[in-house]
């Protein structure tokens, strides 16, 4: 179980800015829970959908519920002309992050949400479209293709793999992509939700909130630690060599993606699932290097630095092994995290104040101006 951490000083750390019955993060014995279940639990049991429809509305679905749910989110995965324009228009050396971000915007203006009674709809669709937005995209830039997004595959992860390969993924790929997308769900106030619900407390609309949230998780402390993480791996040759430069990183103080928490204080929940189905997909492309490599960081840092594996870490091995380019890993993040960022939104609107913290002015004492023709 992950430990409670001890929480004070800058970066707000360990400030109570509001009440959330979504989830708790490293609470003394809980480790992660979505609305009252363990993280391991859902990722054992559940679909990404399922965890989808708890988050949103509070119970996990009946089989009924959730095929109703995922028929409505099949209906969703088709792309507006001006929307495939847009993403046309994108270059190629464009960060995906920033189509993702682009997407969400753009979907804003062409179908706004006119007010909250929409912000379900508004979410599915949301949901249902990023796979298709990031995929058009990179189809199209990359390989030069035109695809057709509306596809029947059966759940969002699946979706998302067989736009990218031009296939429907293998039964592995399927479960590595459920259970990755349910490990990055719902993570109460990290930095990109805190965005969220920031825009949200204003009462402005889904789309702005999602937009806001998408620039926060771009960064490489937040989601783009797992990108980041592959970038590092991918340049070791062997656990020795990685064992090396992780000593050389160390000793020059850099910091190392994919490693440490702001609330967990010894161990990540997410890490020790992400690390199994890594391992599944190692045997399954016949590694011998990335994986043990991957295992050696992490032991060297847990000797050294007492530095656990976030949810980042293993995931850049898992993506890596199912083919998935480096760039397309934080929009995967986006894909899944939507659920817990539009969930906090609809909870910052129904009890609402608006977010405006004080600061420490550390400014000059006041002093007045002087001409500009008698300035220095
Ligand atoms: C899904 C997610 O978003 S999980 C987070 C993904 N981000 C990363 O993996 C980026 C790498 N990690 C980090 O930068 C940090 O651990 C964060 C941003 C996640 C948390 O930051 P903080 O809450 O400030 O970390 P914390 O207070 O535990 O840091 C304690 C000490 O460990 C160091 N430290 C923490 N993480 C790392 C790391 N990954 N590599 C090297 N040193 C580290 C800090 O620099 C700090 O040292 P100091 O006391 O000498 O200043
Ligand atoms: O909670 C955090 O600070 C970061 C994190 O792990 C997440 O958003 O999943």
């Amino acid at each position: 179980m992950a430990e409670a951490k001890v929480l004070s000083g800058a970066g707000l750390r360990g400030q109570v800015a509001g009440k959330t019955a979504l989830s708790t993060v490293g609470k003394e014995g809980a480790g992660l829970t979505y609305r009252g279940y363990d993280v391991r639990d859902l990722a054992e049991h559940c679909e990404f959908e399922e965890v989808a429809y708890l988050i949103f509305f509070g119970e996990l679905p009946t089989a009924a519920q959730l095929a109703a749910y995922k028929a409505k989110l099949k209906t969703l995965r088709g792309l507006p002309q001006a929307l495939k324009t847009v993403l046309e228009n994108i270059p190629k050396e464009a960060h995906p992050m920033d189509v993702m971000r682009t997407g969400a915007s753009m979907l804003g203006n062409l179908e706004t949400e006119l007010s909250f009674a929409e912000q379900q709809d508004a979410t599915d669709r949301l949901l249902a479209a990023f796979p298709s937005i990031i995929t058009y995209w990179y189809r199209f830039s990359h390989d030069g293709v035109r695809i057709e997004t509306e596809t029947d595959d059966d759940s969002i992860g699946s979706h998302f793999l067989h736009l990218l390969k031009g296939e429907k993924p293998n039964a592995l790929h399927a479960q590595t992509m459920n259970v990755s997308l349910i490990l990055y769900a719902e993570h109460e106030f990290n930095a990109s939700t805190f965005t969220a619900r920031v825009c949200a407390s204003t009462l402005s609309d889904m789309h702005s909130c999602v937009t806001a949230a998408i620039g926060s998780l771009r960064g490489p402390l937040h989601g783009g630690a797992n990108e980041a993480a592959m970038d590092m791996i991918e340049k070791f040759t062997s656990p020795d060599h990685a064992e090396q430069e992780m000593l050389a990183m160390l000793a020059r103080k850099d910091k190392i993606m994919g490693f440490g928490h702001a609330i967990y204080k010894d161990n990540d929940p997410r890490n020790g699932i992400i690390k199994q189905w890594s391992e599944k997909l190692a045997a399954d492309v016949g590694d011998t290097v990335l994986y043990p490599v991957s295992v050696r960081c992490e032991e060297v840092m847990w000797r050294e630095k007492k530095l656990f594996c976030n949810a980042d870490f293993f995931h850049a091995s898992a993506y890596h092994f199912m083919g998935i380019p480096t760039k397309l890993f934080t929009p995967i993040f986006v894909i899944s995290r939507l659920t817990g960022w539009a969930a906090h939104v609809m909870e910052q609107r129904a009890d609402n104040r608006i977010i405006r913290p004080s600061a420490e002015y550390t400014g000059p004492e006041l002093r007045k101006v002087t001409p500009i023709a008698a300035r220095g």
